[in-house]
């Protein structure tokens, strides 16, 4: 669907009208792609494909015409010669200047050693690595990180490409200015370099859902093979329906007989039962268009192999990433949604939250209702100023990250797993919801009472078992589980991907059904200022992450039904008993199960 196809010959000498037509062709598809489009000229409902050398040259005029009236360059990927003549391919982009640019992410996994770091430092300062670490040394940001030689943190590192397809970093003393690389590109990847080291495996789940990424790039080195973690990200990456592409290091120092048993084991787990995918070697031009135009289908698996040390095949990548697309659709008319994946205190600015637009469009001053809290509300909030990537912009899309300055909002109010929608949307956050999912690992069986940490976007809390489609699930089973969140009540999508673990313990599977809290949220009364002021303080004093005993009062009130300490209207009475038979019935467990 990256794909125009219309008359063959349409552009060798188009009437007015007809050229019109086909500039509102092509200004629909690249507003509904992300600002770019792929134009193939010379095939298309006609006789035989290709065109004559005339024609051909007609049609790139014409379309090099359509392509600067929509202030767009138009690239040649590639041609070839078919039947009745040539065929081309060309990339339609729009330039930096006219819109801001898109943005794509792609978590970065594999075992440790793989070469990620080096790869990542390679790719976005140009300059190629020495095989003792000399490239991975820019993108240590931590400390610890540059004693142990480990990542640990979700670092993100960005790669601009400009509407030519040109990489636009530029680094200056070793340095990248974000704000030039944003501003001179249209088309930024971000990479979450998310750890290979398995002590890090909650930052990595969290990195795999929280941060929506559009790829998974799986980093495997050609000496080592498949080893440690890099199984365990393949599963999870499928597991979060995450498209994967695969990029084998070190190529330079691997004997050849090694590099192909490596390849062979990688192409024999990818197609095996459990991955199903098609893998395929990339290793020309033509097979990079192929592969990144059809690449958003699940099943395709392109396995690069490069040498960060030589430059091998390194341009090959990059031509693929410059072709990607981000997966979530901008939706620009819907009520924007924004999932908050991290917060700070910046002085002087004050509150900042950061985060991915799921959909619509959300401008500078625009009121959006910020929540749940712990009692389930929404407050409205003001957005002050926004940010993409160290860059002050106007607005933030569907499919792009952010970062907003709130007004009149303590930092300690804002946790992770909240959002920001439109007042349209009218919010419910819920203590329960019911997932299907499928039962990866588990030592023994699963049954009621059994709790373990929920990660759904960037919601990441422990929740309970509170009835099962089965009565006890093993390794392999699948079932249809309502959870209960044990801390406070959640802001959830249907349909979303779902990872439920604990350890070594590993469930997945889709968001099926939410129970809604009703919450009196229209009503500002003192006990309930009261409880906000008490959830407020009792945030202040306790780490953003750690997982909170209720407090008695609390531990009381949410025993009444989830609703917040009030007496209620008659009305409004009616509805929270109905949250308490949604309920079941079932009483909060008293103390949170710790984060392992
Ligand atoms: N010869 C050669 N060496 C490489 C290549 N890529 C990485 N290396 C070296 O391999 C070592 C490990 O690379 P890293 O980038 O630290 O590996 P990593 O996967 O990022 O590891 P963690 O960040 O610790 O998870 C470093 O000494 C690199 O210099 C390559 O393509 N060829």
């Amino acid at each position: 669907n990256h794909v125009t196809i219309l008359f063959q010959t349409c552009l060798v000498s188009p009437t007015n009208v007809e050229y019109d037509l086909l500039l509102g062709r092509l200004r629909v598809r690249m507003e509904d792609n992300h600002e770019e489009a792929i134009f193939i000229v010379g095939t298309g409902e006609g006789d035989l494909p290709g065109l004559n050398e005339t024609d051909l040259e007609a049609s790139v005029a014409t379309l090099k015409s359509m392509a600067d009236t929509l202030d767009a360059e138009c690239v040649e990927l590639r041609r070839r010669q078919e039947k009745a003549g040539t065929v081309a391919e060309f990339l339609i982009r729009t330039r930096a200047e006219a819109k801001d640019f898109n943005e794509v992410r792609v978590a970065v996994v594999g075992n440790v050693d793989a070469g990620k770091s080096t790869l990542l430092g390679v790719l976005t300062h140009g300059e190629l690595d020495n095989g003792r670490g000399f490239a991975r040394q820019r993108l240590f940001r931590h400390k610890h990180e540059m004693e142990s030689g480990r990542t640990s943190s979700v670092g993100n590192d960005i790669l601009g490409f400009d509407s030519l397809g040109q990489v636009v970093n530029k680094p200056e003393h070793g340095h990248l200015d974000w704000v030039k690389i944003c501003e001179q590109s249209s088309k930024v990847i971000t990479f979450i370099d998310l750890a290979g080291h398995e002590k890090y495996l909650k930052t990595t789940v969290f990195g795999m859902t929280g941060h929506a990424p559009d790829f998974s790039m799986l980093m495997v080195g050609a000496n080592a093979g498949i080893i440690g973690m890099a199984k365990e990200h393949l599963g999870l990456a499928l597991a979060l329906s995450v498209p994967v592409f695969v990029v084998v290091t070190k190529i330079d120092m691997c004997p050849p007989n090694v590099l192909q048993e490596t390849l062979k084991l990688l192409q024999r787990l990818l197609k095996s039962q459990g991955c199903r995918k098609i893998p395929v070697l990339i290793s020309t031009v033509d097979d990079v268009i192929v592969s990144a135009t059809n690449f958003t289908s699940e099943r395709m698996c392109p396995i690069f192999q490069v040498s960060n040390v030589t430059g091998e095949n390194l341009d090959l990548l990059k031509m693929f990433m410059n072709l990607l697309s981000t997966r979530i659709e901008t939706k620009p008319k819907e009520p924007p949604e924004f999932q908050i994946d991290d917060t700070f205190s910046v002085p002087g600015v004050g509150t900042v939250v950061s985060g991915t637009c799921l959909q619509g469009i959300i401008h500078i001053n625009d009121t959006l209702l910020l929540g749940p809290d712990t009692l389930g509300q929404f407050q409205p909030i003001v957005v002050k100023s926004i940010h993409r990537k160290r860059m002050p912009v106007t607005e933030v899309r569907g499919g792009q990250t952010a970062s907003f300055a709130l007004k009149k909002i303590k930092r300690s109010y804002i946790r992770k797993g909240m959002v920001m929608v439109s007042p349209k949307l009218n919010p419910k956050a819920c203590w329960e919801f019911e997932g299907e999912i499928l039962v990866l690992h588990h030592p023994t069986t699963m049954s009621v009472k059994y709790q373990a940490m929920v990660h759904v976007g960037s919601v990441r809390q422990t929740a309970t078992i509170i009835k099962m489609s089965k009565e006890l699930l093993r390794t392999g089973d699948k079932a249809i589980v309502l959870f209960r969140f044990i801390k406070n009540p959640e802001y959830l999508r249907k349909d979303v991907r779902m990872v439920f673990r604990e350890g070594r313990t590993k469930a997945v599977g889709t968001v099926v059904h939410l129970f809604p809290h009703v919450s009196l949220s229209a009503q500002n009364t003192r006990q309930q200022r009261a409880a906000k002021k008490a959830v407020e303080s009792n945030h202040q004093l306790r780490p953003q992450n750690e997982p909170q005993k209720p407090s008695k009062k609390n531990r009381r009130s949410r025993n009444r039904g989830s609703g917040p300490p009030v007496a209620a209207s008659t009305e409004e009475s009616k509805e929270n008993m109905e949250v308490v038979v949604s309920s079941n019935g079932t009483e909060i467990p008293e103390a949170a199960k710790a984060e392992n």
